[in-house]
């Protein structure tokens, strides 16, 4: 079958320097994937090919079969600036890509998708208040529910867990794996995490400078992917050995 993401022979330069050359991989549907590698190697260059924001020098994409030529319709990405405006309210800020779309124009339908899924993410108190009144964790959830609003098949996050503290980081780990699993969505995320990558990755891709990318199934390690599984940190252990060998 073929897989639901290709990267053949991907290559880019940005401001005259070369990213990365020659870059494969395959991604399959339903699968969720960690992005991990040492800052400045191109994760998120990777992430805005992906996502069509940027274009190859060389080399094909196609995602679902076709091939990226800009923003795909069923292409989410969650940056890491969350991308919320000031004077928007939290309903406003979801609501807005099934307006900008246009697929749904009917404003009570809009308003009805938009308090549903609200609800759903633990934010129906807070429809009506702007970004700077609501904590750092209502914020990464309101940016998240933006993100599944038009109900992507392909989830791209740059990061959604890093500038949170450990318990609605906890919080955003569970809330962000059950909607990918609840959805059937592909997902790539970065993360700087290791135990974010073990957690919520089936497999990780590991980027090296220049675009080699390794990938490992976290299913093979022999820890276990569970938090509550004491022995959890062996996969975090066994996953930093492998990048520090590569
Ligand atoms: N628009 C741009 N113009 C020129 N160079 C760029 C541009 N965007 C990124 N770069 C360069 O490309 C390289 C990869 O950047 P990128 O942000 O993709 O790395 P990263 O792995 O996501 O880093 P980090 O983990 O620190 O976020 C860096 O050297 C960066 O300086």
């Amino acid at each position: 079958m073929a897989p639901f993401v290709e990267l053949t022979e991907i290559g880019i330069r940005l401001g005259g320097k070369e990213i990365f050359a020659g870059m494969n991989a395959r991604l399959e549907r339903g699968v969720s994937y960690a992005l991990i590698g040492k800052s400045g190697v191109g994760k998120s260059t990777l992430l805005n090919l992906i996502a069509g924001y940027l274009t190859p020098g060389s080399g094909s994409l196609t995602v679902g079969g076709e091939p990226v030529n800009g923003p795909r319709r069923g292409t989410a990405f969650l940056q890491q600036e969350l991308g919320l405006f000031p004077w928007q309210t939290v309903a406003e800020a979801v609501g807005m890509p099934l307006r900008l779309a246009g697929g749904v124009t009917d404003k009570k339908e809009i308003a009805n998708k938009t308090a549903g899924l609200l609800a759903e993410l633990g934010l129906e108190g807070v429809a009506g208040s702007y970004p700077a009144q609501l904590s750092g964790g209502q914020r990464q959830r309101a940016a998240l529910a933006r993100t599944l609003i038009g109900e992507p098949d392909f989830l791209l996050m740059d990061e959604p867990t890093s500038s949170l503290d450990a318990v609605t980081k906890e919080s955003i780990q569970l809330l962000v794996q059950e909607q990918q699993r609840k959805r059937g969505a592909t997902l790539l995320f970065v993360t700087h995490d290791i135990e974010e990558a073990v957690l919520l990755g089936d497999v990780i891709f590991l980027l090296e400078a220049g675009g080699g990318l390794s990938s490992r199934k976290t299913a093979d390690f022999e820890g276990g992917t569970a938090r509550e599984d004491i022995r959890f940190y062996e996969s975090c252990i066994e996953l930093r050995q492998w990048m520090n060998a590569l």
